[in-house]
């Protein structure tokens, strides 16, 4: 009675997922980030996991093809859904294979051994551990989310506990199978008896931490991305305004630093000419090639229209004129490629020492030498560093 009740509420379970599952990538389609779609999916996924380990001896074979069949796929759409969410998705071909082979494992060692529990066990170990080592190497491999590196090894830390559970389940299994009986005898069954409920409740302590995790992910992550969009100018992707002084006042040893104020040539008339799309391009043009002749430290931002600033950190005037002579040198011989079309682009420079003590005396003062940069005949750097 009690295992036909644990076949209906994992069944439930699995509607409910798959149910999901359809809405997360219903909204995806859409083009809306399904978070609440996808922490309910991962919910469901939670629960039939805790009702498979607790019932997986109670079950004949039908019933555990069609359970590992079901979770293989939610394990495959969970993880493919975080990783859609995260935007981490490489091997997208490859991907749908992983699931195949795990079904396929799962069902060809039910067929083959004679104990239900034990073709579980390689099924879950084949559905499971997949895609969870597949979703270790992602997050493991994208530097690009530096800013949650504590939320990132959390998560992996949550994996590699599932994984050892699993681990343990399974040498409990094999040591069971494979062990002549008299040794077992003196082991004692109760002890292995004892270590199987210990990695069953490891298994059911991993996947709450492992739905836990993956909402600290989100939550950060989104934080993250928020914060970014905030910060970031809607064109060229490079720091706005706002952002570079935010980031500027936290600048401390000013000694070695400068600013570098920077306006393209005569832009009006790419827009006149060319048009304001060309416009647009040739100002992500500018954006990258300044962000190509930069340090990491140094501060790149849109300072407003075709206005750009840098704060070079930790420098000399020495190295300075020569960054800012590669920079000028460099915009003039790559010209933007636009329909065809090659549009001259050339900057003039102002460039002045960063004081601390009134940021925007500092730009104005640099914004003084650009003024006679332009004066002078344009495509040039002038500097005040003293
Ligand atoms: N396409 C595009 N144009 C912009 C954007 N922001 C500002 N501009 C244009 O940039 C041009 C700036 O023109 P001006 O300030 O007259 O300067 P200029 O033509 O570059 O001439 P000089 O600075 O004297 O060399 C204006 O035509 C603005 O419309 C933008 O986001 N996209």
């Amino acid at each position: 009675m009690l295992e036909q009740n644990a076949v209906n509420v994992t069944a439930i379970f699995i509607l409910f997922q798959f149910f999901f599952t359809c809405l997360f990538f219903r909204e995806k389609h859409c083009g809306v980030k399904g978070i609440s779609s996808f922490v309910l999916s991962a919910l469901m996924l939670l629960l039939t996991s805790i009702f498979t380990l607790i019932y997986a001896n109670t079950l004949n074979e039908f019933y555990a093809i069609a359970l590992i069949v079901s979770f293989s796929s939610i394990y495959y759409f969970v993880i493919r859904s975080f990783t859609e969410l995260l935007s981490i998705r490489t091997k997208r071909k490859t991907e749908r294979y992983y699931f195949l082979f795990a079904v396929a494992i799962s069902i060809g060692t039910l067929i083959l051994t004679d104990e239900v529990v034990y073709g579980i066990s390689i099924g879950i170990l084949a559905s499971a551990v997949i895609p969870l080592v597949y979703l270790l190497r992602l997050i493991s491999n994208k530097v690009r989310y530096l800013d949650i590196l504590a939320e990132r090894t959390f998560l992996s830390h949550c994996i590699s506990l599932i994984l050892i559970g699993y681990l343990l389940l399974l040498i409990v299994i094999f040591v069971k199978k494979v062990l002549p009986i008299g040794i077992l005898q003196y082991l004692s069954l109760e002890l292995t008896e004892s270590v199987n409920t210990a990695s069953l409740f490891w298994g059911l302590c991993a996947h709450i931490s492992l739905l836990i995790a993956f909402l600290i992910v989100i939550y950060k992550f989104k934080q993250d991305e928020l914060k970014k969009v905030g910060e970031t100018d809607y064109l060229t992707g490079v720091y706005n305004r706002k952002a570079f002084f935010e980031r500027v006042s936290g600048i401390h040893d000013s000694n070695d630093t400068y600013l570098i104020l920077i306006d393209a040539d005569f832009f009006k008339k790419i827009n006149d000419h060319y048009g304001h799309i060309a416009g647009d391009e040739a100002l992500k043009h500018i954006a990258k090639v300044l962000q190509g002749n930069i340090s990491k430290s140094d501060l790149l931002a849109r300072y407003g229209g075709e206005e750009f600033i840098i704060a070079v950190i930790n420098t000399d005037e020495k190295k300075l004129r020569v960054m800012v002579e590669r920079l000028r040198a460099q915009m003039e011989s790559s010209p933007l490629v636009f329909n065809e079309i090659t549009i001259q682009i050339t900057l003039s420079i102002g460039v002045s020492k960063f004081s601390k003590q009134d940021i925007l005396q500092d730009i104005e003062q640099a914004d003084n030498m650009l003024y006679q940069a332009k004066a002078n005949g344009r495509n040039q750097a002038v500097y005040s560093l003293t």
